[in-house]
């Protein structure tokens, strides 16, 4: 059944800053450099818990083209972005900007149906600002789904690749969603990001995605995060390829490196939408237009996944702290 669509008006930051203090709060918690504090955060996920019967232990974040997943919920309540209390709104094609609990095969979920990138115009706090707000929702596993180039040759497009690793190029560049002064309520100062893509999870998954008939198109390998909104010049794909890097995206690791540092459980995995287009003899281009539609046409085998995925983690149970 279908709940109602909820669209309560934007209490939000402004609501908490009123009364005093209120320009303070406001530079405090909107600028670009200060992640959200604790109450912030909160304040988000008590306006969501006090308007859902369901308590989701599981959280979805859909990539671009990918939200149909959202759909298959059932007895959903739905929050557009613009009417959760100090949230982001989507400004992509591809990301519907809408927060969806329901239930999957009887699992409470909440699905993010878009997500928010850094060339957005975002820092990288505000782009994983959500993973903190299901977290304080009691999520503690996270599927993260995202669209990306393919750089491995051995890949095709349409190919579905279980994330086993990343690299966080921000971090290189000394920008993480984690800078600032660290909250211990989340975790600590310094998380270790080995396994962050949870090994059994992985395992679990690759052994059954026969039952599915999609063990031709699952393969596992290294996703890489860059700023974007520019698709990579060869030359940057021939790097890439160079250090180990099999698929090539605008998201993902800030959220996850945030979910880590809280302790989910994380599985992910990228939907090569196109192949990376490593040669100078070509009138070839990517587009987020074949990005679309390439998601568009694989939507029913990636429900079929992330079901299985879902079912694995409910059965599987897990709460933080449990490695
Ligand atoms: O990572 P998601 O959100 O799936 O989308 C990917 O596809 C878009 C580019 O076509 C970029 O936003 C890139 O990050
Ligand atoms: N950076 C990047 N992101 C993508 N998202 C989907 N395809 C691509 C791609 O080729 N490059």
């Amino acid at each position: 059944m279908e709940r109602k669509q909820h669209q309560n008006g934007r209490a939000g930051l402004r609501a908490l800053a009123s009364g005093g203090g209120s320009m303070c709060l406001e530079q405090t918690v909107s600028g670009d450099d200060t992640p959200y504090p604790y109450e912030v955060i909160k304040e988000s996920a008590d306006f969501l818990l006090s308007r859902t019967k369901l308590r989701p232990k599981i959280g979805v974040i859909c990539g671009s083209g990918l939200g149909a997943l959202a759909e298959q919920l059932e007895d959903r309540d739905i929050f557009p972005y613009d009417t959760i209390p100090n949230f982001p709104v989507s400004t992509v094609a591809g990301h519907a900007g809408r927060m969806v609990i329901g239930t999957l095969d009887g699992v409470a979920v909440m699905c993010m149906q878009g997500r928010f990138h850094s060339y957005e115009g975002y820092p990288l706090w505000k782009c994983a600002m959500p993973v903190r707000v299901m977290k304080l929702m009691g999520v503690d596993q996270l599927l993260v789904t995202n669209a990306a180039g393919g750089i491995n040759r051995q890949f095709n497009i349409g190919d579905i690749m279980i994330i086993k690793d990343h690299i966080n190029m921000q971090g290189f560049a000394g920008d993480s969603p984690l800078r600032g002064r660290n909250d211990e309520r989340y975790g600590p100062r310094f998380p270790a990001m080995n396994n962050a893509y949870d090994r059994t999870l992985r395992q679990k998954t690759l052994e059954l995605v026969k039952e599915l008939g999609l063990q031709d198109v699952v393969r596992e390998g290294v996703y890489v995060m860059l700023g974007g909104p520019t698709y990579e010049t060869v030359a940057e794909l021939n790097l890439l390829r160079v250090v180990g890097v099999d698929a090539v995206g605008m998201s993902t690791v800030p959220e996850v490196v945030v979910a880590r540092h809280c302790g989910m459980r994380v599985f992910a995995f990228s939907l090569i939408t196109n192949m990376c287009i490593i040669e100078y003899e070509t009138e070839a281009k990517a587009s987020h237009t074949e990005v679309i539609e390439t998601a568009t046409m694989r939507q029913k085998d990636l429900q079929k996944l992330a079901r299985l995925i879902i079912k694995i983690m409910s059965e599987d149970g897990y709460e933080a702290g449990d490695e």
